[in-house]
């Protein structure tokens, strides 16, 4: 099954990603060969300098491209590994071993400053950062017998490869292509397994991730620990290489911005964007500098405004987003999921007897202000059950699901998930409930939109398969089921919204969850999709997993639920089975009006 729904996606894939992989060799051994071919001092210095920033750039990416958090104090980091190395060089200490201190003191700060950032978004975080970096500024101006205050610190001149200072360029270039490289391969690392996958849901869509059982704040605090380590020792390199340092210069938010800009302009959130937007920069503006001289003082941050402005005006992706039109092939995946056929008839629908109690909910209050939002709402759902949920808008449904999933805390009241180990248990936040196994969908599909449609499945996959190739083939399983097999390689945003909400559903499916909580699954889809849908819901029970579903669409609650709960102003007013359901006064007051009951 998994080979038909590969093979069609897999041979272009794999062409393109060799294409890919030679242009960047080809990219990379240009950038060491030419200023060892034309052995020039000027050229090993643009060339240099391109190694180290775009070795800082990816770093920076890691937090403020795939995590999504704009991060301007990255100098913080710089910084911290610039003064490691020359303060442990005057101590008589290598850098290569005060590289290292650096990274570590660089990944505590990171993590310490920026657990009570993560909590701001968008300007908010940045600004944060500003802050933070402003703070390192003045203490190392004020703490002058250790940093050398505003005259700053030289290296003292001990030549060789144990202290990283050299007459000839070639060392220097090797040490910087070297830890370029090292920083490219682990941000290709990163995007390219798990923990990636996680900080780039994380940022398309905080909620949708939460509830794929990731811990957004850790996946985010370990990314801006390895960012700020990888800064700090590009930083150690740095300082080496200028063998002087001072606080204006190390703990500067232009610095920041101009790590930040390279990234903006290479192509945030990629991979090799930076390293496009430092190949690209870098050498403009040395060559500007070089021919100015003492004129061109600022002229960086000049060239670095016009590119910009020109990129967001014609390739708002960046230079990676061009270049990846190259490597793609002609987009035959993106057709529309609705090709696939839908069954003409739903199935014959046989309830099973109800098994054990899996989810126990009692008593449940919930108030937002002077509004009474779900009023001692008690239900059981039993193993192997399809429950629906139904009430007029505004019932308090969505609530409910908000606090049986961990999203929304009750003000009073008690949700208990009987786990794998036959004991009941209280979870309190997302994570706990995913690893209880409720998985959940959203009113408002969610899905991941920079990522395809495999890969959105995959984030849901890695809940229970942490290797990527284990994911995959979970991943693609899932899809095969959900009819979504053909579109895997296509982004997310070109499906439909039948194909939006099945995408949602497979993401959660993938989880393998005990409980499903559907939100509204069938809104806004067509008939076909809805008979589908149906079938599909009834498919997933008889795997064994245990369904609670927000439903407005009666055709379906009708032929699909074992047991039907009714709210109305956030009160159980009914329940027991669809059809008795629906005949209640009551029920049908609540959705129709009084002058419809003795209709
Ligand atoms: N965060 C919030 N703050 C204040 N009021 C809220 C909040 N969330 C929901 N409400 C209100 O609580 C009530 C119940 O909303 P909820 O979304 O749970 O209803 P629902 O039954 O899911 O409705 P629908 O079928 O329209 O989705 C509504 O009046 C809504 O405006």
């Amino acid at each position: 099954m998994t080979d038909q729904t590969s093979t069609p996606i897999a041979a272009p894939k794999a062409a393109r990603n060799t294409t890919a992989a030679i242009a960047l060799v080809a990219l990379l051994a240009a950038i060491f060969i030419t200023p060892v071919a034309l052995n020039d001092q000027f050229i090993y210095h643009i060339f240099i300098t391109i190694c180290i920033f775009a070795g800082l750039s990816t770093a920076w990416n890691i937090v403020g491209g795939f995590a999504g958090q704009l991060s301007l104090g990255h100098a913080i980091f710089y910084g911290i590994g610039a003064y490691a190395g020359i303060m442990l060089t005057n101590l008589g200490i290598s850098p290569w071993i005060g590289m290292f201190a650096g990274a570590g003191i660089a990944a505590v700060v990171a993590v310490i400053i920026s657990y009570p950032c993560f909590r701001l978004h968008g300007p908010f975080f940045a600004l944060a950062t500003i802050a933070f970096l402003e703070v390192f500024h003045q203490l190392a101006l004020h703490f002058r017998d250790f940093t050398g205050g505003a005259t700053g610190m030289m290296i003292p001149l001990n030549i060789g490869w144990e202290w990283m200072v050299f007459r000839e360029r070639l060392p220097a270039l090797i040490i910087a292509f070297g830890m370029m490289c090292f920083i490219l391969a682990v941000a290709w690392w990163i995007r390219s397994h798990r923990l990636g996958f996680q900080l780039v849901a994380t940022r398309e869509r905080e909620s949708a991730a939460r509830a794929a059982g990731i811990g957004t704040v850790k996946v985010r605090l370990i990314a801006v620990a390895i960012s700020a380590a990888l800064t700090a020792m590009m930083g150690t390199f740095h300082g080496m290489y200028l063998t002087f340092i001072e606080p204006e210069s190390a703990f500067s938010l232009a610095f920041s911005i101009q790590i930040a800009m390279f990234a903006l302009i290479g192509g945030l959130g990629t991979v090799f964007g930076p390293l496009l937007g430092a190949v690209l920069l870098v050498p403009i503006t040395e060559f500007a500098r070089g021919a100015l001289g003492a004129e061109a003082v600022g002229l960086h941050g000049f060239v670095y405004g016009a590119v910009l402005v020109l990129v967001v005006i014609f390739i708002p992706n960046g230079l990676m987003g061009v270049v990846g039109r190259w490597f793609k092939p002609a987009d035959t995946e993106g057709k529309q999921a609705e090709a696939v056929a839908a069954p003409d008839e739903v199935r014959a629908f046989t309830p099973p007897e109800p098994g054990e109690e899996i989810v126990r909910v009692r008593n449940l209050n919930k108030h937002f202000g002077g509004l009474h939002v779900t009023n001692d709402v008690s239900f059981t759902l039993r193993e192997g059950e399809i429950l629906g949920l139904i009430g007029p808008n505004g019932a308090g449904k969505t609530t409910l699901f908000n606090m049986i999933s961990g999203f929304l805390d009750a003000d009073s009241g008690t949700v208990e998930i009987k786990g794998k180990d036959g004991k009941w248990h209280k979870p309190t936040n997302p994570a706990d409930f995913a690893t209880l196994g409720v998985g959940r969908t959203f009113q408002i599909v969610q899905p991941f939109a920079a990522m395809t449609v495999e890969e959105n499945i995959m984030v849901g996959a890695f809940h229970r398969y942490p290797h990527v190739e284990d994911a995959r083939a979970a991943a693609r399983r899932t899809a095969e089921k959900m009819g979504l097999a053909p579109y895997l390689n296509s982004e997310a945003s070109s499906l439909t919204i039948g194909g939006l909400k099945r995408l949602e559903v497979a993401r959660v499916m993938a989880m393998e969850p005990r409980v499903l909580l559907l939100d509204e699954v069938m809104a806004g889809i067509n008939q076909a999709d809805v008979r589908r849908a149906i079938d599909l819901m009834l498919s997933i029970r008889d795997e064994g997993v245990s369904i609670i579903a927000i439903e407005h669409v009666m055709q379906a609650v009708m032929s699909l639920s074992d047991h039907v709960i009714v709210l109305s102003s956030g009160e159980v007013i009914a329940e027991g089975k669809p059809k008795a359901v629906v005949e209640d006064p009551q029920v049908i007051e609540a959705y129709l009006g009084k002058e419809f009951t003795h209709a």
